[in-house]
Parts: structure tokens; sequence; C-alpha cells
């Protein structure tokens, strides 16, 4: 049964129901559209890939040097001159159709097909060469069928070779490519609309009044979405007035697939932003136990039933709230398959404070321990406004709802941030 986001009182969602709940605000993937090769970074697998070839095509060569067919009776001469007759070349691109006769052998370059009858490459390094006579080193370690790419063993015609779900990164492009395949069906991008909310909140560049504060979270949020290969319509900044904000939710539930905004869940502000929202949509207004990232909205706009989530004004909650709560969202609407944040466990390097019945967030930074095990420690401050603990951050810190805080030497679990390189 699929629960819903409504009706839920007051009371305070543990993070994991949370996730569960809002898991209804998005039915099904969007639709697939056929892409290019060349634009499919990023982007999800509508269905699967089966192999219309064999990967490689050819059994060929893995090094330059010679192709000979084996001995029949497993033995390879070792006086010079040896046995071995070179009777000609295949380079990378040119098969060579002749069938080696017992004793010959074919010069080779890396990738060439091996001609038939052949089944074993020497490498350049390891044989002389006297004429068109070949003797080989050391014969006796020579492996019958070394340094030989057989046809088909990377992927065979007919095989499975990317799943339907699957997120396309450099390793995946060059897998359909070499397949051959020059486009691919993937979900749609989802389309996010966000905006910032708050008289006080000012557009970079625009000078600061005394009791404003630049605009962080639109520029996070961006960044975030691109990540997660959502495209951004950017909204900009709403002031605290209802017509406005109601004029703005129309208009993005109009055109978005999902709409964000960061600012005026809490108490303070609650009411106010539940008129202008429920005026457009069906809202529920959340207390989840996590911390940063406590109030939070969320619900349907307009008759289209576009996903909402308000989040909290707090520079760190929208980032925190963002991973654990729309990455999810936007997972499902792409169409990837079964998805969980990733976690890693690692030894608390000094003592951390969280709260029983509270799943706390704390900003870390991870690395591998001289014993081979991943270590972590805070970034100090975690105050939920103090975004250069985010800068510092390599990882958030999990420590669950049943557990109150972690002494030195326990293990916790980390979730690694992505970050460019
Ligand atoms: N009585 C209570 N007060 C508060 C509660 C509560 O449960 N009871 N929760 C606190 C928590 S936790 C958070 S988080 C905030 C969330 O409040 P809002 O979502 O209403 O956010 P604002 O009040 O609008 O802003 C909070 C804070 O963030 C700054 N802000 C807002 N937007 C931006 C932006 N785009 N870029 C940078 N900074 C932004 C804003 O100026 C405030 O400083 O409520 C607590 N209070
Ligand atoms: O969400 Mo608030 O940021 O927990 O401080």
């Amino acid at each position: 049964m699929t629960l819903s986001c409504f009706d839920l009182g007051e009371r305070m969602l543990p993070v994991e129901e949370a996730r569960e709940r809002l898991a209804s605000l998005v039915e099904s993937p969007l639709p697939a559209e056929r892409v290019p090769l060349a634009e499919l970074h990023g982007r999800v697998l509508a269905e699967d890939v089966i192999s219309p070839i064999d990967v490689p095509q050819n059994t060929n060569a893995a090094m330059d040097g010679i192709a000979l067919a084996w001995p029949e009776d497993d033995h390879l001469p070792r006086e010079w001159p040896g046995a071995w007759r070179r009777v000609g070349e295949v380079l990378a691109g040119r098969p060579h159709d002749a069938a080696l006769e017992p004793g010959e052998c074919v010069r080779i370059t890396t990738g060439a097909p091996l001609p038939p009858g052949s089944d074993t490459v020497i490498m350049r390094e390891q044989f002389d060469e006297d004429g068109d006579r070949v003797a080989i080193h050391q014969p006796e370690r020579v492996r019958r069928g070394q340094h030989v790419r057989r046809a088909g063993e990377d992927i065979p015609r007919g095989r499975l070779a990317l799943r339907a779900g699957a997120r396309l990164g450099a390793a995946e492009l060059g897998l359909l490519a070499s397949l051959g395949l020059v486009d691919a069906w993937v979900h749609r991008r989802p389309r996010v609309a966000v905006f910032s909310t708050g008289d006080e909140v000012i557009a970079p560049g625009q000078p600061l009044p005394p009791a404003g504060i630049h605009d962080a979270n639109r520029y996070t949020l961006a960044g975030l979405l691109a990540e997660q290969g959502a495209e951004l319509m950017d909204m900009g900044i709403l002031p605290d007035d209802r017509e406005a904000m109601i004029a703005a939710l129309c208009d993005a539930a109009g055109q978005a697939d999902m709409v964000i905004s960061s600012g005026g869940v809490s108490v303070g502000h609650a009411d106010f932003t539940r008129e202008a929202l429920e005026k457009v949509g069906r809202l529920a207004f959340w207390r989840i136990a996590i911390r940063p990232g406590r109030p939070m909205a969320c619900g349907f706009l307009g008759e289209q039933g576009v996903p909402f989530l308000g989040l909290p004004g707090n520079p760190v909650a929208v980032m925190v709230t963002f991973l654990q709560f729309v990455v999810p969202l936007l997972a499902r609407l792409q169409g990837r398959a079964a998805w969980a944040p990733q976690r890693l466990t690692a030894i608390a390097d000094g003592a951390m404070k969280s709260r029983l019945g509270r799943t706390d967030y704390l900003r870390g930074i991870f690395h591998a321990g001289p014993d081979g095990r991943l270590h972590v420690q805070s970034t100090g401050a975690q105050g939920s406004g103090i975004l250069s603990s985010m800068v510092a951050a390599n990882c958030l810190i999990e420590l669950a709802d049943d557990r109150e805080g972690a002494a030195p030497g326990e293990t916790v679990s980390i979730q690694p941030l992505y970050r460019l390189p």
C-alpha cells in the first residue's frame, strides 16, 4: 500500500517514513524520448539495451607481435633458427584470410583479427627474427591462447548490455558506442521550477540592506539539480506576498514536472505560506525528526498534480533535505531502478552529538586511515546556516534516531557527498 502525504496530524515523522510517504508524489516516470549518443550523458535508460553484435567482433591480438597456431603435440621448438616461418602480416582493420599451416606465424598488431588456425600471440619483445625465421626466447613460458581477446568476450550478441533504469555515465556511453548504437531511449529530464522566498532574501549582485541576506539557496539547488540530471527553471525570489506567490506557483505548475521552494515553512511563516499554497494545490506541512531540516511542506500543485516540495530556508537544511528527500523523487521521475542513499561505514575520530528519536546529519570529512579503514571527523560548528561547513565536508554523517551520539572509536554511517574533482 502506498502511504500518502496527507492527514498525518502533528506528529514528528521519522526520516524513513517521510521518504516512503513522499514517494507517493511521483506515480510514474516521465515519458521516454530518443536521444543521440553524444547527448546521453547523465540520462536514464527507458528500455533494456540488447547487444546487436559480438564485442569484440573478432578474436583478436591483445599485443603487437606474432600470431601462431599451437602445435598439436603441445611442444614448441627451442632451437635457433626456430621452426616458425613468418608468412605474412595482419594489421588492425585488415584481416588475413588464409589459414596458417603448422609451423607458420604472421606478424600481428594489437586489435587485428587472428588468422584462421592461429590461437596464440607472442609479444614483439619475446622473440627474434632472422629474415622470415622467428625464434621465441623462452618457449617454455608461452601459454596456449595467451594475449588473445576472444570474440564476444566483453558482450556476446543478444546479451543484455545495459538495463532500463541505468544512469548513463562515461563508461556506459563508451559501451553503447562499442555496440555501434547512435542513440537510445531515455526518460525525459525532469524540469524543476525553483524559487526562493522571503522579503529579506536578495539576489547576489544587488546591494544588501541592513536586514538582508543574499540568496544562496537557488544556486545550491541549481547545482544539486544539475548533479541529478534535472533541468532548472529559475523562478527567482518571491516576496512575502500572497498574490505574488499564488501567481508564481500557478505559472510554475503549468510548466514544470516538480516545484521546489526554500524558506517560509516554519511556524513563523507557515500560516502565510500555507494560505498561498493551498489556494494552488493540496499541501501538507510536516515536522520531520531530522536535524537540520525539521520543517517541510509537500503536496501537489494545480490540476496537473505537480509535486511540490517546500524546503526549509536555512541553507544547510536545504542541501540535507534535498539529498534525503528530493533526490529519490528525481530518481523515480527519471525511471531509475532501486534508489537508496549511498552509505559507507567509518570510525568516528571524535565524539559526535545527536539526539535519541531524531536523525542527525553532521557535516563530516572522511579519509582512509593507516589501519586501512575509513575514519570520519566532524567539520566543526554544525549550525544549519553555516554553508562553509558544507564546503569543507565530503560526507554527511548519519546518526539515526536509535542512537544518542557517537563516542570516539565507534562506527558510524556516512553518506559520501558528490564533489567535483
Ligand atoms: N518556533 C520555531 N521556529 C523555528 C522552527 C520551529 O520548528 N519552531 N524551525 C527552525 C528550523 S529547524 C528552520 S530550518 C527554520 C525554517 O524556517 P523557514 O523555512 O520558515 O525559513 P525562513 O524563516 O524563511 O528562513 C530561515 C533562515 O534561512 C535564511 N534563508 C531563507 N532563504 C534563504 C536563501 N534563499 N538563501 C540564503 N538564506 C536563506 C533566512 O534568512 C533565515 O535566516 O525555522 C526555524 N525556526
Ligand atoms: O532545518 Mo533547521 O535547519 O533544522 O535548523
